[in-house]
């Protein structure tokens, strides 16, 4: 494992999605990179086979990032806002990648679709018998939600990576958290939140027709 700034905390991630959800159940834009930063730090930590989906990942951490340093950072306070600010302002391409091919809203569905992998995943990990694989965890998650908006060559690298995984106890030690106990734990008090983050802003993407963005 990683150590120091890289090494990853469940608990922070846990403190970044709570973060996320405003007084008037809005999304908060940084808590959410934060808490996806977290992500990729332990995704770095599984090894090299995994850089792939990690740059992927920070790309449009990054991209968002650039928004929220921008003069109109403000428009991105929230994921509210920043449909609201984009659509108004034509900022979005509805159709096909053409003028604004990195809008706010494209990337973050990219992040959002993700989050219902890791939703799933979570879930997997905390239920599933002590000898579970996983890797059978991970690629059952992935092909009932991220797999389908992939291509073929990405679906495979995806299923090979996942071979590497460790073994659900190990992978569980990998937290950082404590015992196997502790980290499930962890795991349940996260998962509200979560799946919090991710209902409102699906509920948001449909409400504006934006959830097959291109
Ligand atoms: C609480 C701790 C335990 C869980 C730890 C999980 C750590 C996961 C960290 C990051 C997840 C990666 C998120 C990947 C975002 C992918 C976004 C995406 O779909 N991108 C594709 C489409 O983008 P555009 O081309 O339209 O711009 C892009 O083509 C993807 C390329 C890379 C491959 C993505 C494979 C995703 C697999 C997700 C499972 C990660 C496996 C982690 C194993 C623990």
């Amino acid at each position: 494992m990683a150590e120091g700034a890289d090494m990853f905390s469940l608990r922070e991630v846990l403190v970044a999605f709570k973060g996320c959800l405003s007084e008037q159940q809005e999304v908060r834009v940084d808590p959410y990179l934060e808490g996806w930063k977290g992500l990729v730090r332990f995704l770095n930590s599984l090894g090299a086979i995994f850089s792939f989906i990690s740059k992927d990942a920070v790309t449009k951490i990054q991209i968002i990032e650039g928004y929220r340093n921008s003069d109109q950072r403000e428009k991105y306070l929230t994921i509210q806002s920043m449909v609201e600010y984009e659509l108004s302002n034509g900022l979005v391409d509805l159709d096909k990648r053409s003028e604004h091919p990195d809008s706010g809203c494209r990337t973050l569905l990219r992040l959002h679709r993700a989050l219902h992998w890791l939703q799933l995943f979570l879930e997997g990990l905390r239920t599933a018998k002590e000898d579970a694989k996983t890797s059978v965890i991970c690629s059952d998650s992935y092909n009932a939600s991220l797999a389908n908006y992939h291509p073929w060559i990405i679906r495979k690298a995806a299923m090979v990576a996942f071979y590497a995984l460790p073994p659900r106890n190990t992978f569980l030690e990998n937290m950082n958290v404590g015992t196997t106990e502790e980290a499930m734990a962890m795991l349940g008090d996260a998962l509200p939140f979560i799946c919090k983050v991710y209902e409102i802003t699906e509920d948001l993407y449909a409400q504006h027709k934006l959830l097959g963005l291109p």
